[in-house]
């Protein structure tokens, strides 16, 4: 191809125009909608012995006088009489309404399908062991709902649609909390033709076409705004489980915050415990302190905003038993010694050691101004913190030091110096008396 060629330049300017067209759609396209639905398949493995399968799906219900367990895909299932199951299961099924005005209405020309509710069913398929929940938390969570990084899905309803002419016609879901924020649809693995589920969002459209497959769980989640509806299943029998999907606080975001966990069985509790318990550990009372050993971004608004909740590990652990313990706890920097050479005293730890400067509060880092003739000590008294003296459980990890402060210095040479610091947990350790004062109102005893 030639590069200058008469052809060649108009081609290419009709390229480009194609190219700013298109790049135009799509920038519009990633700004208003770029995710409304996402979705997927899981294999189905008779054997499960990766994390990228399910083991076939075990559905048991209640029928009339007895219960009755069905495996799909029916391929699966053992029992000879498996396709008799399948048709108990549906017709141990009770049709399926829609909300319309606050009420549950059935009327099978808008949707013609037929449920058990979860208390009539049960099934070992869980969407968190196969990842889908893990996909929709990282993908589709909205950002208006970033106080939550975790989603927990409630199982809904079991769904059948079958042929001929089972489909829901274009609806919208209605949400069952200020935090549910979306629906999943799970297909499982049962033969048949049609009933596509579209899902509509701002003129744009997804359709989730499971026809003919039975080897794999197939999957779609949407947000609560979207339209969808079920196109029409020309044969077999389509089955889902739906799923309301709720914002909650999830991984990274439990510390001070996890219902689930309770610090009376973290082994630590009883080591605190007897800690306090004894008359000899810090009569008087005083600060013990822990450095942190993981790295949080303390020196930041934004980051400090989420503490203690992003505290992790042994961090979270020992945030959990000591305020169980009723121990007040303070999140503070705790600045890395700064030594300095001008004013010939040689490191300020020196001075003043065994006590530590803790900082007022976490957040930006403080910028200060000083001038040549100032000591370490004036550019320090610009910046608010107190000296304590902490009986350290541990020391500080190198690796998470940070900027709390800068120091711009004037003189012949204007320089910039830096301030590190560490994040640690403060525990005030009230004297013994107070301790036994405080267990009591807490409800548990010191001996
Ligand atoms: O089963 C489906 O594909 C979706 C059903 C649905 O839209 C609903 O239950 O609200
Ligand atoms: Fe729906």
């Amino acid at each position: 191809m030639s590069d200058n060629g008469d052809s060649d330049t108009s081609s290419t300017s009709v390229d480009n125009n194609l190219t700013v067209q298109i790049a135009r759609a799509l920038a519009s396209f990633l700004s208003k909608s770029a995710i409304f639905a996402c979705g997927g398949a899981v294999p189905i493995q008779d054997r499960k012995d990766d994390e990228t399968s399910a083991a076939p799906v075990t559905i048991r219900w209640d029928s009339s006088r007895s219960i009755k367990k069905l495996t799909l895909p029916l391929s699966l299932d053992r029992n000879a009489d498996r396709d008799a199951r399948l048709a108990a299961l549906v017709r141990d099924t009770q049709p399926a309404g829609f909300g319309l005005k606050g009420k549950d209405v059935v009327d099978e020309s808008y949707r013609k399908a037929s449920k058990l509710d979860p208390t009539g069913f049960s099934t070992n398929f869980c969407p968190y062991e196969a990842g889908i929940v893990d996909a929709i938390a990282q993908a589709l969570l909205p950002t208006r709902t970033a106080k939550y990084h975790g989603v927990r899905a409630e199982l809904y309803k079991l769904n059948v649609y079958r042929a001929p002419s089972g489909l829901f016609k274009a609806h919208v879901d209605t949400p069952r909390s200020t935090l549910q924020f979306g629906s999943l649809v799970v297909c499982l693995p049962c033969a048949h033709e049609g009933g596509q589920l579209v899902v509509r969002h701002d003129g744009h459209s997804r359709t989730f076409d499971w026809t003919g497959s039975s080897d794999s769980v197939q999957w779609a989640a949407f947000f609560s705004d979207c339209e969808h509806e079920v196109l029409e299943v020309t044969s077999g029998y389509r089955l889902t489980l739906t799923y309301n999907l709720y914002a909650c606080t999830g991984l990274g975001q439990l510390g001070g915050n996890c219902t689930a966990l309770e610090s009376q069985q973290l082994p630590l509790y009883e080591e605190v415990k007897n800690a306090l318990a004894n008359p000899q550990f810090m009569p008087d009372g005083g600060t013990l302190g822990q450095y942190c050993r993981h790295a949080y971004a303390h020196t930041t608004k934004a980051g400090a905003d989420t503490l203690p909740q992003v505290l992790k590990g042994s961090d979270m652990v020992a945030h959990e038993v000591f305020s169980a313990l009723g121990v007040d706890i303070r999140i503070r920097p705790v600045l890395d010694h700064i030594t300095n050479q001008d004013d010939g005293c040689g490191p300020l730890d020196k001075k003043f050691h065994k006590r530590d400067h803790v900082g007022m509060g976490l957040g930006d880092p403080v910028a200060v101004d000083s001038y040549e003739q100032d000591s370490i000590e004036d550019v320090y008294a610009e910046y608010p913190h107190s000296w304590e003296a902490v009986t350290w459980l541990n020391g500080p990890r190198h690796n998470t030091s940070s900027v709390e402060f800068a120091y711009l210095r004037y003189g012949n040479e204007a320089s910039i110096e830096f301030g590190y610091s560490y994040c640690a947990l403060l525990f005030n350790v009230l004297s013994y008396a107070k301790r036994v004062e405080v267990a009591k109102a807490e409800g548990y005893t010191l001996e």
